[in-house]
């Protein structure tokens, strides 16, 4: 069965008949989007001509409602783009490691990057809040639109860029200050009035950390584990009330429980914030995001090696019917 057939069977009914509580699945002669459907969350449970796959209580909802609509493709309008990025190329020294990327990213809404390793994901993610400014022979062509703006026009101030566009790391890296004096760091810095502690309290309650050290806020960050020390890097990155979070792979440091709940923040930090991830972990792009862009490393007749934008499309659409075979390939393991 190959995806035309499952669309004809019904994607819908595949969804419905994986829901929880109804948790079985069995799909002939493997078709790759049921690795897909593997991918994204489920539990492969034979591998012989026919696939059964059970999905966990928490598959992704995002999933079943792409499989409601089968073919449906919503690439973010640019009435609802944050950022809308036209030919951009970025460069160290001479380099050119990222060509000609344009596509939107919707507010609101959390887009993930996937890809190949050295295909420019960190340095794309990085140049939507100017982070890589200072990194020495950056240089980047083409435009980037923030709220319709140049991010890179030369009045543009890369302060407020990044007080708008907050960024949380791969590593957790709190200072070595009171839980407190993390939070209050940025609105201090930044000259926030109002009440400290109503702002830092705000914060940890957004981040999901509130309850777990509301009692000792003057004790060290560094006493925290590390998934704690990931949500209070969000609660920072969070007081001072920006626009958007860009997150750099931020739970490849955690363990599996602490990763569940920084995803589950995500999703509620989505209701105010637009968020672009980068992620290597593919399951952690199907279940989080609402769009995912996925790159790949060319190689021109010179044998320079570039990372290109292959797609941006709704994450269903692209783990279930991508546009492009090399998405195709990537996402059920044929490479990459
Ligand atoms: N500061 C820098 N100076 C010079 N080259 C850099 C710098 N940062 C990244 N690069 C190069 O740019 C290319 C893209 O790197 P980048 O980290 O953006 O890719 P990525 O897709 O995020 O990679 P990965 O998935 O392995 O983290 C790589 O070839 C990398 O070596």
């Amino acid at each position: 069965m190959g995806l035309i057939e499952a669309g004809a069977w019904g994607l819908g009914r595949v969804a419905a008949a994986a829901r929880p509580g109804r948790p079985w699945l069995r799909v002939k002669a493997s078709p790759w989007w049921a690795r897909v459907l593997v991918a994204a969350g489920a539990r492969r449970a034979s591998t012989s001509d026919s696939m059964a796959v059970t999905y966990p209580a928490n598959a992704p909802s995002a999933l079943t409602s792409a499989a409601e609509t089968p073919g449906e493709s919503d690439p973010p309008g640019s009435s609802a783009a944050m950022f809308e990025l036209h030919d951009v190329c970025i460069f160290y020294g001479d380099a050119q490691v990222l060509r000609r990327v344009t596509m939107s990213i919707s507010r609101k809404q959390i887009t993930a990057l996937i890809g190949l390793s050295g295909s420019g994901k960190s340095s794309l993610l990085r140049s939507l809040n100017r982070m890589n400014d200072d990194v020495p022979g950056f240089r980047i062509e083409g435009r980037i639109a923030y709220e319709r703006q140049d991010l890179y026009a030369a009045e543009v101030d890369p302060q407020e860029v990044r007080r708008r566009i907050g960024m949380v790391f791969q590593r957790p890296n709190p200072f070595p200050k009171s839980i407190y004096d993390n939070v209050a760091f940025g609105p201090r810095v930044n000259g926030m009035t109002g009440g400290m502690d109503d702002i830092v309290e705000k914060a940890l309650i957004k981040a999901a950390l509130w309850d777990e050290v509301k009692d000792r806020l003057k004790a060290s960050a560094l006493l925290l584990s590390d998934g704690q020390q990931q949500r209070l890097c969000i609660a920072r990155a969070i007081a001072i009330e920006p626009e958007v979070l860009l997150m750099d792979e931020p739970c490849s440091a955690l363990d599996p429980i602490a990763t569940a709940k920084i995803e589950d923040l995500m999703q509620e930090l989505a209701r105010d914030y637009t968020i672009v991830i980068v992620t290597h972990n593919m399951q952690q792009a199907a279940r989080v995001s609402d769009y995912t862009g996925f790159l790949t490393v060319e190689v021109d007749h010179e044998g320079q090696r570039y990372g290109r934008l292959v797609e941006l499309d709704r994450t269903t659409r692209i783990f279930t019917k991508p546009n492009d075979k090399r998405t195709e390939d990537y996402i059920t393991g044929r490479f990459g």
